[in-house]
């Protein structure tokens, strides 16, 4: 065989608690609004990647989860994806005539998600912050992060925050060729590493309206989606970083839910209207809004993406006061023993029943039925180098479905 390189690289899931939504360039992937995000720990949720190139390989290939994908393959996605990368190498190559000309061979990409694709879990995020960092690597790109994540803005715009750890931004830039819209660091997770999140995954099938066409519906429709661009976003923005900055979790907190608040709002003033939250999700809402009374102050914030499930920010000082509502209530699910011991868990209940929380709060019990699982996570690093290589000698996938 041909002479081959190969990488391996892992990349994390991250959950905006300031919402990209819209785009004012649909080729580049340019937004409408800057975003803000927290990139979730890969010991939890992540994605892994490898790539090969070899002078023999006639296409460009990639398996997802076990499977040749060409629809992803095929599309527009991803060649703009490569091409830009393969770009990059060129422009390497041409400055030094003792690289090995890869950037004219084929690519083969395996990836697998270690949680499940394409179920509101931000699997496009993770997925091609991977495989940009993992063919970067491959091509040996001294580019940093920054740069790479205009890139992979142009995969899927989430994306490019999911290059950093920590707490990131993706400044939306302002001109026409989008070499300023990019994600940056707003502060490394070293900074408030107890930032904690429950993710509670609602029962719900594939989502009806994909983020890309909802939220141009949204652009071309919604009269609150003006408002939302031109003045909520922009103060939110600079008040959101703040709030990480100072580590003012009850400001970061209010912002976060209105945030998710005046997204889900745009898209039901989007014509016809989008639901992405359903009934669960309301409930998760109730709930949150009840806890943080019964304590009186803002322990817990909620978040939801383009689909029902909801995810829970909160630090970890207040976990034991958080999970005895979470834990009672939700107990039934899969996703607790691999976080607490039996003794952690048998105090969470006996908070909630010594409180007597079921009788004075009126809490209702039944919106269990309408979750299938929990995900217990924490901040995290960036992509990280792996050892675990998905690709064999012949460029193929290790494992197959
Ligand atoms: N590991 C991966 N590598 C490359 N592409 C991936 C990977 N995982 C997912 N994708 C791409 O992302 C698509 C799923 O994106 P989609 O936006 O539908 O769901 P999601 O990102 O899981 O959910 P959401 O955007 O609502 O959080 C897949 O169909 C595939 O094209
Ligand atoms: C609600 C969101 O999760 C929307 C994410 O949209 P995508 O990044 O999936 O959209 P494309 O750029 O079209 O691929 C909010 C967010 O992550 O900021």
């Amino acid at each position: 065989m041909s002479e081959t390189y190969t990488a391996s690289i892992t990349a994390p899931v991250n959950i905006a608690t300031l919402k990209y939504w819209g785009k004012r360039d649909t080729s580049l992937n340019l937004p409408t609004n800057s975003s803000i995000s927290v990139t979730l720990d890969q010991s939890d949720l992540k994605t892994t990647t490898s790539a090969m190139t070899c002078s023999s390989f006639t296409k460009d290939r990639l398996w997802l989860n076990g499977e040749e994908d060409l629809q992803l393959s095929e599309s527009k996605r991803l060649t703009q994806v490569l091409a830009n990368l393969r770009l990059k190498r060129k422009e390497k190559e041409a400055k030094d005539a003792s690289l090995t000309k890869i950037s004219s061979w084929f690519i083969h990409i395996v990836s697998i998600n270690n949680f499940p694709t394409a179920a509101g879990l931000a699997s496009s995020a993770a997925g091609f912050a991977a495989l940009v960092a993992c063919v970067a690597k491959l091509l040996q790109l001294d580019d940093d992060m920054t740069e790479l994540s205009k890139i992979a803005r142009q995969g899927s715009g989430s994306a490019c925050r999911s290059l950093f750890g920590g707490f990131v931004a993706w400044e939306m830039g302002e001109k026409s060729d989008g070499s300023d819209s990019k994600a940056v660091e707003v502060a490394p997770l070293e900074h408030w590493p107890q930032m904690k999140a429950c993710v509670l995954v609602a029962c719900a099938d594939k989502k009806d309206v994909s983020s890309t066409s909802g939220m141009q519906l949204t652009v071309k429709t919604s009269d609150l989606f003006q408002k939302r661009i031109t003045e909520v976003v922009p103060e939110r923005f600079e008040q959101m970083k703040k709030s990480i900055m100072d580590r003012d979790f009850e400001l970061f907190a209010e912002l976060t839910m209105k945030d998710s608040n005046s997204f889900h709002a745009t898209c039901l003033d989007s014509y016809p209207p989008i639901f992405y939250m359903n009934d669960t999700s309301r409930k998760v809402v109730r709930l949150v809004h009840t806890i943080n009374a019964f304590y009186g102050r803002t322990i817990v914030a909620y978040t939801f993406d383009a689909g029902p499930n909801a995810v829970l920010y909160y630090l970890e000082e207040n976990e034991e006061k958080l999970m005895s509502f979470i834990y009672a209530m939700f107990k039934d699910l899969s996703g607790w023993e691999s976080k607490y011991n039996g003794e952690q868990l048998s105090k969470f209940l006996k908070n909630f029943e010594e409180q007597k929380l079921l009788d004075t709060l009126s809490l209702d019990m039944d919106i269990v039925k309408g979750c299938s699982r929990v995900i217990l996570t924490r901040v995290g690093p960036g992509p990280l180098d792996t050892d675990d290589v998905l690709i064999n000698q012949e460029g193929l996938p290790k494992f197959t479905k």
